[in-house]
């Protein structure tokens, strides 16, 4: 029997969501410290209950597309409210921001609460990078590894499937390689459903984990992508040519808009994580230099 995901690897991939976990609600006290030194000298109160009302209902919707139970995300909406007033302390207690509000005076908080980019970036260097959670993903079984792909490849292409634009596809023999996972598949249409095989690919399209997610979500062209060669197509040429054009005309909107969120802001973080840990490299690199 195929073994199943063990109880030590699935702690570890807990671990790492509540370290993403974590590093979020880091990253939204320090954005709530400069909401509130803004609003502070623009001398409008630092509370907002309107603002808050929307937070929550933004929570909600996206919650029950998700699955997560009203009352968690209820829970989790207040506490990290909560937590966003505890950051705006000091603007708060200011209450003056009209009374200091053209006069010149900058309250102290200014400095010491200022928000830049700078512990953004060092924040989103703390998520793991893809080459990471690699083990973690091959300890999975290869079956589930290739179900996990067929089910997300099964909802991403459910339109296209049901047109004539994939019918290139029956019988020939896709590869996808995610090269910081070392991970690949081979895709085969057979029927109306695309399966993994485990026969040889005529074609493959290569790329890293955060170029093929911005490639699913949409927030970069497959043209820019294949052009700059962070993806690369080896193999049958035509076969490869057919699969790109594809990609640069697949109707996006087609797509359930569920996922679409969910991959748009999956693939918004791992670009955002890769430029700071570049980011992080390039530092290092110029303290030693
Ligand atoms: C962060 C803000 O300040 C406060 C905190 C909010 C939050 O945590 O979402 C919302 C409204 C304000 O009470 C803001 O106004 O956006």
């Amino acid at each position: 029997m195929v073994p199943i995901a063990t109880l030590g690897g699935v702690r570890r991939g807990i671990d790492v969501v509540d370290d993403a976990l974590l590093v979020l609600v880091a990253a939204r006290a320090r954005l709530a410290a400069t909401a509130g030194r803004l609003k502070c000298q623009r001398g409008v109160p630092v509370r907002d209950a309107q603002r808050e009302g929307a937070v929550h209902s933004r929570g909600q919707r996206l919650a029950a597309r998700l699955g997560v139970p009203r009352e968690t995300t209820r829970a989790l909406m207040d506490l990290v409210i909560r937590d966003a007033h505890r950051a705006q302390r000091g603007w708060d207690d200011l209450g003056q921001g009209d009374v200091l509000a053209g006069t010149g005076i900058v309250p102290a908080m200014t400095t010491s609460a200022h928000v830049s980019f700078r512990p953004a970036a060092r924040l989103l260097a703390l998520v793991p990078p893809p080459s990471r959670l690699a083990p973690l993903l091959r300890r999975l079984p290869q079956r589930t590894r290739a179900r996990l792909l067929e089910r997300a490849m099964g909802r991403v292409l459910a339109v296209p499937m049901a047109g004539p634009d994939l019918d290139f596809m029956r019988d020939r023999r896709l590869g996808v390689e995610v090269t910081d996972l070392g991970l690949s598949w081979v895709v085969q249409r057979q029927g109306d459903v695309l399966r993994v095989t485990t026969d040889l690919a005529e074609a493959t399209v290569r790329g890293t984990a955060t170029d093929l997610l911005l490639l699913a979500s949409r927030l970069e062209d497959a043209d820019t992508l294949f052009f700059q060669r962070r993806l690369v197509l080896t193999g049958d040429v035509e076969l490869g040519l057919t699969v790109r054009n594809l990609l640069e005309r697949l109707p996006w909107e087609s797509v359930p808009l569920g996922l679409r969120i969910g991959l748009n802001r999956g693939a918004r973080l791992a670009r955002a994580a890769r430029a700071a840990h570049r980011g992080a490299t390039a530092d290092m690199t110029s303290d030693r230099g």
